[in-house]
């Protein structure tokens, strides 16, 4: 397990980030990446969405998947999950076999992507992320399942809340259930597809402490987010994409204007770059 002290020390050795699918990676030498994405390349519908993905990402990162909408980046997570036909490589603690990667990883879908409406409690909505259902639900609990879900419920902050059926949940709420359903099977790598999306400050914080403890604990996280000031804030480092990787590196090192007007195809006067903490160019020009 990585502490902040090793994870601080990685951050300090990353080179300035690529850019145009070059990927940043200052580990390479001495450490064996939790996930590894080789010429990855999704074409769905007839039409390539992703092409030519590398990625390494390292235990105990936090990373923010950034791009606008339509740039690829929900391909991206479902592709590393198997759940999508992909060319290309990909590991995940070694295995390469979807069925063997799944093991390692735990998945938070969009919020509006989950069945809300079926009559069960936030407990046993839980326990079913166990694999519970594949065993028999007529079967006695098992202590070390019932175990799992008290911890993954007191993580989430929603022990109170677990005989409450799902559909009575707020979207804050049902958020919390989704993180505490990836965190039962304790995986490696946590992928988070917009896990901010239509939540108000304090539970977006909530979430994002969380996120933050648990790379300090050594868990690897890939979020997509379009909260790019939380990204900014939060992540250890970022990944811009749109149909291909655009740049790789630390919040810091991505303070050039160029990399975030190529990702997003905005001009040098976007808002959007004051957001990520850059003063767009009219500013700029006008304090010269
Ligand atoms: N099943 C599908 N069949 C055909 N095209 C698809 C399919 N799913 C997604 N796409 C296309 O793939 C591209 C990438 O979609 P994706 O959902 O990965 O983007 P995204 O970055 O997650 O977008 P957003 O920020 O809007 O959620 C889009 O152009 C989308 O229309």
């Amino acid at each position: 397990m990585s502490t902040p002290s090793t994870q601080q020390q990685h951050e300090d050795n990353q080179p300035n980030p690529r850019v145009s699918g070059c990927v940043l990676d200052a580990r390479k030498d001495t450490e064996m990446p939790l996930l590894s994405v080789k010429d990855l390349a999704v074409s769905l519908g007839g039409r390539e969405v992703l092409r030519d993905i590398e990625l390494d990402i390292f235990e105990g990162e936090f990373i923010g998947l950034i791009g606008p909408n339509g740039a690829g980046k929900t391909t991206l997570l479902r592709a590393i999950l198997g759940l999508l036909p992909a060319h290309g490589e990909i590991s995940i603690a070694g295995a390469t076999q979807v069925r063997a990667r799944r093991h390692a990883v735990g998945y938070v879908p969009q919020r509006h992507e989950f069945a809300w409406e079926f009559p069960i409690s936030v407990h046993d909505c839980v326990l079913n992320a166990r694999g519970i259902g594949s065993r028999g639900w007529w079967k006695p609990q098992r202590k070390e399942d019932y175990a799992a879900v008290a911890a993954a419920l007191d993580r989430v902050r929603l022990k109170d809340l677990d005989n409450r059926p799902i559909a009575e949940l707020s979207g804050g709420q049902r958020q919390r259930v989704l993180v505490a359903r990836a965190l039962v099977n304790t995986p490696k790598l946590l992928l988070l597809d917009e896990p901010f999306s239509g939540l108000d400050m304090p539970s977006a914080e909530l979430l994002v402490e969380l996120f933050q403890s648990l790379a300090t604990e050594g868990t690897a996280i890939v979020m997509s987010t379009h909260n790019l000031g939380e990204a900014m804030d939060a992540c250890s480092r970022l990944v811009l994409l749109n149909r291909e990787l655009k740049a790789v590196g630390t919040p810091a090192q991505l303070h050039t204007p160029s990399v975030w007007m190529e990702t997003f195809a905005v001009s040098a006067h976007s808002p959007l770059l004051r957001t990520v903490g850059i003063s767009p160019l009219a500013e700029r020009e006008e304090a010269c």
